[in-house]
Formats: C-alpha cells, sequence, structure tokens
C-alpha cells in the first residue's frame, strides 16, 4: 500500500527533519535523485547524457533550488546547463551559487525562449508544495514553448498539489521526481505528472499515519477471496444482483456476469431480466424479484432498475435485508430523491454507494468540485457509507475517513456498461466479507486493469472488460 501525505503534513515533516540534519542537506539529497533521475531520461530518450542540453526553469522557491542544484550535479556529468531564472532577485542563492560555480549559464526569463528551443530536457522547478493558482503568464509562456520533454520538480507546476486540480496552464511533464512522499498531486493528476519516481530523503519516520493511500497489486491479490479446500459455493458468500430490466436487459447480463468472473461463489439474480441473464450465464440462479431471490449475503443493486416506484421498492427491499449493499446508478438516484429509502436500513449494515459526478451532484447537493478527495470525504460521512466517487481517478472515501485512490491506466473505462461492472465486481466482494472500503477500492483496481488488458491500446466495451477480469486477477496474482 502506498501512502500518500497532503502539502500541510510534509511541511510539518520536513520541518520536524530539518531541525535535526545539517543546512542545505535535504535539498542536496533531493537534487542528487533529481538529477539522477533526469540523466537517465537523458540516456533514455538521446542515447547519451554527456553533451546533452539541460534547461532549468527556475522559480522563486526551494523548488527552483532543487532544479539549481540538479544542474550543478548534472555539470559533473558533462550536460551543458541553462537555469532561466524567473525571478532573478528571488533564486535559491546556494543553488544559484553551486550551479555558476559547476560551470552552468544563467539567463533572464526574456532569454529563455532561445535556449528552450534547443533543450533536451528541461526541467520544472518553478513552484513546489508551495504552490498556489494556475502558472503565471510569464512561466506558462517558457513552459508552452517546451518540445522537449519535461521533468517536474516535485510535482508538475500550475498542477493544485493537494487536489490535483488544474485551473489554467500547467505543465504536463514526461517524469515527476518527487522527494521524501507521495503527494495527493501523483495520484490525481497522473496525466499532469507522468511517470512518478519517489527519491528518498530520510523524511518517512517523520511522517506518521498518510492521509490517502494507493492500493498496490499484492495488496490487492492479498485482499481477494480464494477459496480453500473447505470452501462450498455458499461458504464463499452469495451475491445477489438487481439490476436491469425487460428493456434495458444489458445491464444485468453485464452486472451478473462481473459477479460471476470476480469470485467463485455462488450468484443470484432478481429482476425482468431473468431469461436472459440466465441463457448468457446459465450459472446463475435467476429470478423475477428479489422478494423471491433466496438468501444472500450481499446486494449490488441499481443499474438499469429505473428511477419509479418498483425501483424504490426493490431498493427498500435489499436494505431492509440485513446484508451489505453496494447502490450503484439509479440506486444513487432513488437515495437522492427519496432519502426516506435509508430508513430500510439496518444501522450498521454496510452500504457502498458508487456515484459518477452527476450521480454524486444530486446526492449531494452539489458537483464534486476541485478537491474529489473532501467531496467524498463528506458524502461517506453524511450517507454513513462507503462512497465510490467514478471519475478518471477513482476515490473511495469511508465514514471513519480512510480514503483510497486509484490511478488509472489510461481512459479506456469511460464506455457505456462500465461503472455495472465495477458493481458486479463490488458486490462480489462485498458478499465475500471484505472490508467495504477494501472492497470499493479493490473492485475499482482490478475494474482498471481489466480494463487496460481489454483495451490493449485501442477502444475496448464493457462486455470485453467481464472477459478480461480473469486474465486481471491472474495479473494480480502472479
Ligand atoms: N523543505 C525542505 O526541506 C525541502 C524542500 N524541497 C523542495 O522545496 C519545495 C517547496 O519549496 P518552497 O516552500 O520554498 O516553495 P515553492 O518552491 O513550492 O514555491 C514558493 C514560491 O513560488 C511562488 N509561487 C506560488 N505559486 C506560484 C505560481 N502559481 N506561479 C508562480 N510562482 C508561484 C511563491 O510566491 C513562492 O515564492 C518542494 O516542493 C521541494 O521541491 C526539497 O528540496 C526537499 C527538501
Ligand atoms: N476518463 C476516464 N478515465 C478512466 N476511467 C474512467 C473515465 N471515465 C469514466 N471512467 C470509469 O468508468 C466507469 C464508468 O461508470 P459509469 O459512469 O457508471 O458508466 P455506465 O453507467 O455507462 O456503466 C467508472 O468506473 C469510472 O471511474
Ligand atoms: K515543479
Amino acid at each position: 500500500m502506498q501512502g500518500i501525505w497532503t502539502t500541510e503534513r510534509i511541511r510539518a515533516a520536513e520541518d520536524r527533519l530539518l531541525a535535526v540534519t545539517p543546512d542545505g542537506e535535504l535539498m542536496r539529497r533531493a537534487a542528487f535523485g533529481l538529477a539522477t533521475h533526469t540523466a537517465a531520461l537523458l540516456a533514455g530518450r538521446t542515447s547519451g547524457v554527456s553533451g546533452r542540453r539541460a534547461v532549468l526553469l527556475v522559480g522563486s522557491g526551494n523548488n527552483g533550488g532543487d532544479a539549481l542544484w540538479a544542474g550543478a550535479f548534472l555539470r559533473r556529468r558533462n550536460v551543458a546547463v541553462t537555469a532561466v531564472l524567473l525571478k532573478p532577485e528571488r533564486a535559491h542563492g546556494a543553488g544559484l551559487a553551486a550551479l555558476r560555480r559547476s560551470g552552468g549559464r544563467v539567463v533572464s526569463a526574456e532569454d529563455g525562449p532561445q535556449w528552450i528551443d534547443r533543450a533536451d530536457v528541461v526541467v520544472d522547478g518553478i513552484v513546489g508544495i508551495s504552490a498556489r493558482g494556475p502558472l503565471r503568464p510569464d512561466a506558462a509562456a517558457l513552459v508552452e514553448r517546451a518540445s522537449a520533454p519535461i521533468v517536474a520538480v516535485d510535482l508538475p507546476s500550475g498542477v493544485d498539489p493537494d487536489t490535483g486540480a488544474v485551473d489554467g496552464p500547467a505543465v504536463r511533464a514526461a517524469l515527476t521526481v518527487t522527494f521524501g512522499a507521495l503527494k495527493p498531486v501523483h495520484a490525481l493528476a497522473p496525466d499532469a505528472c507522468g511517470e512518478v519516481v519517489l527519491v528518498d530523503i530520510g523524511l518517512r519516520p517523520e511522517l506518521g499515519e498518510p492521509d490517502l493511500v494507493r492500493l498496490d497489486s499484492p495488496d490487492v491479490a492479498a485482499a481477494w477471496p480464494v477459496p480453500g479446500p473447505g470452501d462450498d459455493k455458499y461458504s464463499q458468500g452469495v451475491v445477489g444482483i438487481a439490476a436491469g430490466s425487460a428493456t434495458y436487459p444489458g445491464a444485468a447480463v453485464l452486472a451478473a456476469g462481473s459477479a460471476v468472473r470476480a469470485t467463485s461463489g455462488l450468484v443470484r439474480y432478481a429482476g425482468h431480466a431473468a431469461d436472459v441473464v440466465r441463457s448468457r450465464w446459465p450459472e446463475i440462479v435467476a429470478t423475477g424479484s428479489v422478494r423471491d431471490a433466496g438468501r444472500v449475503q450481499a446486494w449490488a443493486v441499481g443499474p438499469g432498475i429505473g428511477t419509479g416506484q418498483e425501483g424504490r421498492d426493490v431498493l427498500r427491499h435489499v436494505l431492509g435485508q440485513g446484508v451489505p449493499v453496494c447502490a450503484d446508478a439509479d440506486a444513487t438516484t432513488i437515495i437522492a430523491r427519496s432519502p426516506e429509502v435509508l430508513d430500510a436500513r439496518d444501522p450498521g449494515t454496510p452500504l457502498v454507494l458508487t456515484p459518477h459526478a452527476g450521480e454524486f451532484s444530486r446526492l449531494m447537493g452539489e458537483a464534486p468540485g476541485a478537491d474529489r478527495v473532501a467531496a467524498a470525504r463528506d458524502a461517506a460521512r453524511r450517507y454513513d457509507a462507503v462512497v465510490l466517487l467514478k471519475g478518471h481517478c477513482t476515490v473511495v472515501a469511508a465514514p471513519d475517513g480512510r480514503v483510497a485512490v486509484n490511478t488509472p491506466r489510461g481512459s479506456w473505462l469511460a464506455t457505456a456498461g462500465s461503472g455495472d461492472v465495477l458493481t458486479g465486481l463490488l458486490g462480489a466482494l462485498l458478499a465475500a466479507g471484505l472490508d467495504p472500503w477494501l472492497a470499493a477500492a479493490s473492485a475499482a483496481h482490478v475494474h482498471a486493469l481489466a480494463g487496460s488488458l481489454a483495451a490493449g491500446g485501442v477502444p475496448t466495451s464493457a462486455s470485453a472488460l467481464v472477459t478480461a477480469i480473469p486474465d486481471a486477477l491472474r495479473a494480480l496474482r502472479s
């Protein structure tokens, strides 16, 4: 599990570490790592380091200091280094002196473009964790000019460090070299960060518990249910799928099929698409109504059930069964419009809500906004439920404050029916008895992995996603 810390926590930890570390030592550790990874990028992209040209975009804070020190280290490998100072009077003094001693060139922002045009790599030391707002126009113009790959120092400038939000011009890096710990931007703005590498500067002992986490494949593999010798189809957890309709059977077929592929427990289906579901998935026990579905250990409810009286009755019924419920799609809309359906929920039974941005707006009366982590946390508290907020990055918040972020592998999951597949995965994990927050984060992880395997670089479909679930689980377990 990877920990992620907000900039407030990072700053506090850095202050504690700085107090017991010789002056300038942390910055030199950071800069040495930055130089090493920048050289590796140069070697990879230009098949060499010596004689290559690096341009440093240097802002007024310590982020610029890191860039200047890294420039001095790159000079040792005979890289031609030019620092473009955005605020010459406020550039980091020791870093500037080190670069000058090493034989680096220092130019003003006005002279920057001619050097940027000939660069093999551009290092973005404009702003780091103290950034506020988008890039200012002078910095934006220089960044815009760069056609060489950009290495972001700590984080891509112009992107909000704590939310990953971009509200104007920002750096789009090929590589981000960060120091001490991952910050939210690294999980929430993958397209702006490019590849992310973490340089150890000795901060970990000062950090404490992370604010957010990101599950690694081994975490998800460890959580995913595996039947033991004593298991049978019931003991692994039976999931009930209440989805689809006679007119729209697709959601039912996708959610139920996804549950079949997720675990080896029994899957029940209840709804108007029973015939279609049975013919597509003969292993499913399908009935017409949730009332005669039989016992389950969790319900996944919502996709395609409609938002009228019948949908409300289905939702109220499953919420009253005393088992965990994953409420998706139409079920989230019903809850938003008729919150009294939640009165049917037995106190203490886990509920997972899986809204996309539009459904979230209905549930909360406002859009998630720039701070999607805070938004998901608020919703989790308000509904006393795990909230999985869909989007390019998926945020999973528990009422107790835990938050997991799933960073996507491309955007191929943005396809019709993809959410129904996620619902099936989540329902199966809830039935198997996983903690609901872990179930939601694990389902999102496997969903994204299946999406990238199904797509393989070209458009895919929700059906292909269901087919790819075993490949994703195999990849996890290998
Ligand atoms: N504190 C430490 O011990 C360490 C800090 N490190 C580096 O220090 C950075 C943080 O340094 P600072 O706190 O000095 O601050 P930053 O370098 O992040 O930036 C602060 C400066 O940028 C300006 N600024 C803010 N928003 C801007 C915007 N949108 N456009 C242009 N300029 C903007 C501010 O006026 C301020 O002068 C980290 O990101 C990391 O790169 C590393 O050297 C590791 C050690
Ligand atoms: N741009 C994107 N990049 C990555 N994943 C995305 C993107 N857009 C949507 N997704 C994911 O695809 C799924 C879409 O679900 P949903 O909105 O419920 O669609 P549907 O109702 O068609 O099934 C969610 O898991 C969401 O996180
Ligand atoms: K930066």
